[in-house]
C-alpha cells in the first residue's frame, strides 16, 4: 500500500494478548458515553501508603508528617496513611496521627492490610484508642493469575481467605470505623468473582447508607483502553448488590499512560471516589495523579474542591518526600507547561493577553495554547514566552515589552527578529530577557 510503507518491528508482540483474551467483559447497555463530570468525586490520596511503597527510601516519619500535613492544609477529607504491618516505620506513623491529635475531625485516615490474622491484629493495634473517623482497607489478588501463581488457591479458598479477614477486622474494629475491600487486579478478574466477593464483604460488614462499605476497584496494572475499565467499572455500578451501602471507588495505575482517562471515565461509569497520588507517583509507572485529575475539573469549570493554588509549595513538599524530581513537562506543575518558546504560540499568546487585558477579570478564559491561567495555580506570567530559534517577531517583542517596558513598531519587531535569529541560530541557545535587551540597544541604540 503507497500509503503505509511500516515494516513489521521485530518485537514479540504475539507474546501478548489484548484483555479480551484474559477476562469476560460482560456486555452492557453503557451509559457513561453520554454523561459529564459536573462535581468532583471523593479524593483519597495514598502516597502514603502506595506511593511509599514504590520508593527507593521510604518516607521517615517526618516526611511522612510533612506530606499529611500538606494534604490536610490543602482540602483532602480522606487519605490513606499507611500499611502498618509492612515497618515499624509505618506503625509508628499511624501511632502517632492515632495519639497526637494531628488529625482533624473531619478527616478520616485509612489504614491498609493484606488478608492475613496477624497482620490485621498489627493493623487494628496501631489505631487502638484513635477517636477520630477511621476507614480499615482490607486487600486481596483476586485475578485467576495471582490466584494461580501467587497465592495459590482455588476461586473458593480465596473467598473464604477474604470472608474470615472481613469477619475478623469486624471483630476487632470498634462502632465508627468503617471498611473498605480492594480485589486486587480487579480489571483482570472475573466479573461474577467480583460480585461474589462485594456480596460477602458487604453482608460481613453490614453495609448500608449510614454506614457505607467502599468497595474500590483497581486497574493495580492497567491493561486496557480506558473504555473497558469504564465498561468495567459500569457493570459494578449497575450489578454490585446493596449498591446504596456501597461506595464505588476506583484506583487506576499509569502502566499504558492512560490511568487519568481511565479515572476520569470511571467516574462518568459511576465511580464516586477516586484513589492515587498527588503527581502520580506509586508503582511502576505511577498511581494515577491526583493533581492532574483536580486540575483537570478546575479547567472544565469544577470546583475541585482541593486547593492547588500554590502549586509550586505543594511540589517543593512532594519532592522533599518523595526524593524524586517532577517533570518539567508533568501536567499543571511542570516547570516548562506555561512556556512557549515557539513563534506561533508565542504571538497567540500575545495577542490573548492583548485581549484579556482589556476583559473583565471573570471572563471566560480564552487565551490560545493557555489551558488555564497559570495565576490561578500561583505561577506568574514571566515564563509564558521565552526566546530560541524557534520563535518569532511577536514573542521577542512581548518579552522586551514585559520585562522592560520596551515597545517596538511592527518595522522594528521584524527587523529585531532578524538579528535575534541569527543569534539564536549562532549559539542554538535560548536567549534571556537580560541578552535581548542588550541586543536590542546593540542594535537600536539606547534611545528607544
Ligand atoms: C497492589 C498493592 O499495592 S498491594 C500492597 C503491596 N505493598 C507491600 O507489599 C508493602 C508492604 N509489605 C510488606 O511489608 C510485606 O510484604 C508483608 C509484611 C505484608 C508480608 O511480608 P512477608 O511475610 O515477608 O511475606 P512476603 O512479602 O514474601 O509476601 C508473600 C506472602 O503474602 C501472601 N499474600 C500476598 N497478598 C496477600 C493478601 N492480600 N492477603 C493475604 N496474603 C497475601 C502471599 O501469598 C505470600 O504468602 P506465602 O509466603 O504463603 O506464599
Ligand atoms: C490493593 C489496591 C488498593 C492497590 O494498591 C492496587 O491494586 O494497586
Amino acid at each position: 500500500m503507497y500509503w503505509n510503507r511500516q515494516q513489521h518491528s521485530p518485537m514479540p508482540s504475539h507474546r501478548y494478548r489484548d484483555i479480551f483474551a484474559k477476562v469476560p467483559i460482560p456486555p452492557i447497555d453503557r451509559d457513561w458515553p453520554d454523561r459529564r463530570i459536573t462535581a468532583a468525586p471523593l479524593w483519597v490520596p495514598v502516597d502514603l501508603r502506595d506511593g511509599n511503597q514504590a520508593l527507593a527510601e521510604p518516607m521517615d516519619t517526618d516526611r511522612k508528617r510533612r506530606f499529611f500535613e500538606l494534604m490536610v492544609a490543602i482540602g483532602y477529607k480522606e487519605i490513606e496513611v499507611g500499611y502498618p504491618s509492612a515497618s515499624q516505620t509505618d506503625f509508628d506513623f499511624v501511632r502517632l496521627l492515632a495519639t497526637s491529635g494531628l488529625v482533624p475531625p473531619d478527616v478520616t485516615i485509612v489504614v491498609f492490610t493484606p488478608a492475613r490474622p496477624d497482620l490485621i491484629e498489627r493493623t487494628l493495634e496501631s489505631i487502638a484508642g484513635f477517636r477520630g473517623q477511621v476507614v480499615v482497607h482490607l486487600y486481596a489478588a483476586t485475578a485467576p493469575v495471582w490466584r494461580d501463581i501467587v497465592l495459590r488457591r482455588t476461586r473458593d479458598e480465596l473467598a473464604e481467605l477474604i470472608r474470615v479477614g472481613a469477619e475478623q477486622i469486624h471483630r476487632l474494629a470498634g462502632d465508627t470505623v468503617r471498611f473498605q475491600f480492594s480485589p486486587e487486579v480487579f480489571n483482570l478478574t472475573e466479573p461474577d468473582f467480583i460480585l461474589e466477593l462485594a456480596d460477602q464483604v458487604t453482608k460481613v460488614w453490614d453495609a448500608t447508607a449510614e454506614r457505607p462499605v467502599i468497595l474500590n476497584l483497581p486497574a493495580t496494572i492497567e491493561a486496557s483502553t480506558p473504555n473497558v475499565y469504564a465498561d468495567q467499572i459500569e457493570y459494578m455500578h449497575k450489578f454490585i448488590p446493596r449498591r446504596d451501602g456501597v461506595i464505588l471507588s476506583v484506583h487506576p495505575h499509569n502502566d499504558r499512560g492512560t490511568g487519568i482517562a481511565c479515572a476520569e471515565l470511571a467516574v462518568l461509569a459511576g465511580a464516586q471516589r477516586v484513589e492515587g497520588c498527588i503527581f502520580g507517583n506509586g508503582e511502576r509507572t505511577g498511581n494515577v495523579d491526583l493533581a492532574t485529575l483536580a486540575l483537570n475539573l478546575h479547567a472544565q469549570g469544577v470546583d475541585p474542591m482541593i486547593d492547588f493554588s500554590d502549586i509550586d509549595r505543594i511540589r517543593e513538599t512532594v519532592e522533599y518526600c518523595t526524593r524524586m524530581p517532577i517533570h518539567p513537562r508533568h501536567p499543571y506543575v511542570g516547570e516548562l507547561v506555561y512556556t512557549a518558546f515557539s513563534g506561533t504560540h508565542q504571538d497567540a499568546i500575545r495577542k490573548g493577553f492583548a485581549v484579556r487585558r482589556e476583559a473583565d477579570p471573570d471572563a471566560a478564559w480564552e487565551v490560545p495554547y493557555l489551558p488555564i491561567d497559570p495565576a490561578d495555580v500561583g505561577r506568574g506570567y514571566e515564563a509564558v514566552v521565552r526566546v530560541n530559534s524557534q520563535s518569532g517577531k511577536g514573542g521577542i517583542a512581548h518579552v522586551l515589552e514585559t520585562a522592560y517596558g520596551v515597545r517596538l513598531s511592527s518595522a522594528e519587531e521584524a527587523e529585531f527578529a532578524r538579528h535575534v535569529q541569527v543569534r539564536t541560530d549562532t549559539t542554538g541557545r535560548e536567549a534571556t530577557a537580560q541578552e535581548l535587551k542588550e541586543l536590542y540597544e546593540e542594535v537600536f541604540g539606547n534611545s528607544n
